[in-house]
Order: C-alpha cells, then sequence, then structure tokens
C-alpha cells in the first residue's frame, strides 16, 4: 500500500479549507501542531466532514498514564493515524495503543517518531548522546514500537526497507523528507526522491512544502502521486 499525504502546516482554519478548495479529490491530509494547536479538536471535524483521510501528527511523549489518557480522549474522533515518540519508551507506546483501543477506536494506526527527519547522524550523537549510527537508534526504536504492538514508525526513506526486514512487510513506514530534484531541503537533513521512497518500499510519504507552497499545489500534488505510484 502506498499513499501521499500532504501535510496542513497551516495557521488556521480558513488557510487549510481556502488550501483544500483547490483539489476536487479526497486526500489523505496530516493535521499537525502547528494547525492543532491554535484551532483544538474543531480542525479535525471540519476536515474529516470534507471526506478527506486524516494522519493526526500530535507526536505524544510523556508519561504512560498521561499518554494512555490523551489516547483515550482522542479515540473519539476516529483519525487514520496518530503519532508518539518511541523515545517514550515501550511502556508508553503500549499505554498509547491501550488507550486508543479502550477509547473504542481500534481502527487508529498508532505511529512512533523514531529519529526526526531533521536530525543528521552527527547531531544525534552530540546532542541526544547516542552513540552508535544513526540506522541502528531508528531500528531501535522501530523494535520497540513492534513489541509494543504499534502499526509502525515515522523514519526516513533510507530507513524504510530495513525497518520492513526487520518488523515485517505489514509493518508500516510514513516517510516524511520527501523532495524533487531541485526543490529546497529547508530544515530537513535525511531526504529522498518519490522515485526513491517507492523503490525502498515506503508505504506513506508525508509531503508539505513542495506541495503547500507551490504556485500550483494540485499539480504538485499529482507530480508527488505518479512518481510514488
Ligand atoms: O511526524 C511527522 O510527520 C514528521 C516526522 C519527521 O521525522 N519529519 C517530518 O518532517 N515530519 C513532518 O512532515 C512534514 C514535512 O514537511 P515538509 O518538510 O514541508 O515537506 C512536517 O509537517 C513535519 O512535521
Amino acid at each position: 500500500m502506498r499513499q501521499v499525504i500532504i501535510a496542513l502546516d497551516f495557521p488556521t482554519l480558513d488557510k487549510t479549507l481556502q488550501f483544500l478548495s483547490q483539489f476536487e479529490q479526497k486526500l489523505f491530509v496530516k493535521i499537525g501542531m502547528e494547525l492543532y494547536l491554535q484551532n483544538g479538536p474543531e480542525i479535525i471535524q471540519r476536515v474529516k466532514a470534507l471526506g478527506h483521510q486524516i494522519f493526526l501528527d500530535l507526536k505524544l511523549h510523556d508519561i504512560p498514564n498521561t499518554v494512555y489518557g490523551a489516547c483515550k480522549g482522542l479515540a473519539q474522533f476516529k483519525v487514520d493515524l496518530l503519532t508518539v515518540h518511541a523515545a517514550g519508551g515501550e511502556k508508553m507506546l503500549a499505554a498509547a495503543k491501550q488507550g486508543m483501543l479502550d477509547g473504542g477506536s481500534p481502527e487508529t494506526k498508532i505511529i512512533a517518531i523514531t529519529q526526526l527527519t531533521s536530525t543528521s547522524q552527527e547531531q544525534m550523537q552530540e546532542e541526544q548522546g547516542i552513540t552508535g549510527t544513526l540506522e541502528q537508534s531508528v531500528e531501535r526504536y522501530a523494535l520497540l514500537a513492534k513489541n509494543a504492538q504499534l502499526d509502525g514508525v515515522v523514519c526516513s526513506v533510507h530507513e524504510a526497507q530495513r525497518i520492513h526486514q526487520l518488523c515485517g512487510e505489514d509493518f508500516l513506514t510514513v516517510t516524511p523528507g520527501i523532495r524533487r530534484e531541485g526543490d529546497q531541503t529547508g530544515d530537513q537533513q535525511r531526504v529522498a526522491t518519490p522515485s526513491l521512497a517507492k523503490a525502498l518500499g515506503s508505504n506513506y510519504i508525508v509531503v508539505g512544502r513542495p506541495i503547500s507552497q507551490s504556485e500550483n499545489p494540485e499539480q504538485a500534488y499529482q507530480d508527488f502521486v505518479k512518481n510514488f505510484n
């Protein structure tokens, strides 16, 4: 299964609706911190009502009991994907899953963030004090997520193949940091093209600025779809 997810990194509901109005088809969209924290849960309902699939990217990271409660509450929105940070540990990851189940949304897939695509190996070693390679750290986090019965991970395209080998083909890889040749990378460190994402077995690519900042977002979106599918 392969799908392009568009990151709705906008500050307001108005800007979001204006952006979405340029598309005729139903999309898979990501509501992240910028949009959710300024507009609250209503934003989920408004975007969902338009028929789009929702990836709620809140990157939860707290003690297991708190994450359990958050996920139990978020279950009411029946989103398709939700993120939590693998760095919270296996107990926290399992608590997230349990919260979602107890809240009544077994269909919501919980995905663990491994190493952000804006992190380089050098930065990881120096700032997080993690020795070993970036790939090893991502693999370790993926195994934690797998052991906690989560549905997959967020990683860069460069780690997707290895994660499927380790955790199985059904274990989802959601990969941001996607750029076409010539696109600006911005703050992303571990980038890849949509064609490489396809070749390395990524399940979902997450694309923000190359679509949202484009003069013709619909055409840019089609470009990503064509090269990934
Ligand atoms: O969880 C995410 O979606 C995420 C994880 C990660 O490691 N890297 C990453 O870029 N993202 C998100 O993916 C999107 C990428 O946006 P662009 O860099 O504009 O394409 C942003 O909304 C990020 O929040």
